[in-house]
């Protein structure tokens, strides 16, 4: 596949990672306006770094979009001169609207939204999916690249707000959950290091279960706490101080923002 990031920042460089390492490309275009920052990826086979979108765009077919919401008006306005039939536009950014897309290059393209997470980079990101009516004719492409960097949920466009906020933001949400787990180990006596070994495998471990068994998380838990034991012990006083709550009201007023990002853009 012949890909372009343009636009290779925190999310460019994590998906522009995950690419290399799974081997799926012919060739990589990584733009960015500044190259000295994104010089580790120089020297890779076949990847090409370049400040110039529109010599990324004429060598490449699929065209993956990463930069911040404010800057991707005035580089669809640039490249849409060089878009032929073969360009298929892939979209990661917040709170821009397939409908905002097709006003600025026609809704004859081939037009899908992806929201991945930074874990692309290990392979590991869940990317919710979405396209245009063109892009239902390539969406299988879109598929094939995040399936292999991952796991893929195709939604509704209404839905991708949401999907922001659970999968995109959501690594930072689960970063802070890990180490508020493993600040508590060490207050338990672990020292740093080991105290993060436990408090990552143990989410890794948590996760692999439900993924594996397709078992809700509470029937998980039923296995875990011993009556009067305590885990139950630990969890209640959790949930006395708004565990569930807190997060559920973070999750919230994350997406809420981005109502407010969508309005700065009008
Ligand atoms: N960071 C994340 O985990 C995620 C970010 N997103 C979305 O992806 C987009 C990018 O986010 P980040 O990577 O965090 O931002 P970032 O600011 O780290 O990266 C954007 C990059 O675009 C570059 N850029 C700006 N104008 C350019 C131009 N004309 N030509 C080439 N490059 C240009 C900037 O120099 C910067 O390096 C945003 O729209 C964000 O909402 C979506 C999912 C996850
Ligand atoms: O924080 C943000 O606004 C972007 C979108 C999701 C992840 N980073």
């Amino acid at each position: 596949m012949k890909i372009a990031i343009i636009g290779t920042g925190n999310l460019g460089k994590s998906i522009a990672k995950g690419l290399i390492t799974n081997n799926t490309i012919t060739s990589l275009y990584l733009t960015r306006r500044h190259l000295q920052d994104v010089q580790e990826f120089d020297g890779y086979k076949n990847v090409v770094l370049t400040t110039d979108n529109i010599e990324a765009v004429k060598q490449s077919d699929i065209l993956i979009f990463a930069v911040q919401p404010a800057h991707f008006e005035a580089i669809l306005n640039t490249i849409k001169l060089y878009l032929t039939e073969k360009h298929v536009l892939i979209s990661t950014i917040t709170g821009y609207g397939i409908q905002n897309i097709e006003n600025q290059v026609g809704t004859d393209r081939f037009i899908i939204r992806a929201m991945p997470n930074t874990a692309i980079a290990v392979g590991k990101s869940m990317t919710c999916l979405c396209c245009n009516t063109q892009g239902e004719k390539r969406i299988k492409i879109a598929e094939a690249i995040f399936n292999g960097l991952g796991h893929t949920l195709s939604i509704p466009e209404s839905q991708m707000q949401a999907a922001t906020v659970v999968c995109a933001s959501g690594i930072a949400f689960w970063m802070r959950l890990i180490r508020a787990t493993t600040q508590a180990a060490i207050q338990l006596g672990f020292d740093a290091k080991e105290a993060q070994e436990l408090a990552m495998y143990t989410s890794e471990g948590a996760a692999h279960l439900l993924i594996t068994n397709g078992n809700h998380p509470e029937e998980e838990i039923d296995r875990v706490t011993t009556p009067m034991g305590c885990t139950i012990t630990g969890l209640n006083q959790m949930e006395h101080k708004g565990l569930s709550s807190s997060l559920i009201q973070g999750m919230v007023a994350s997406f809420n923002k981005i109502n407010a990002i969508k309005e700065e853009q009008i």
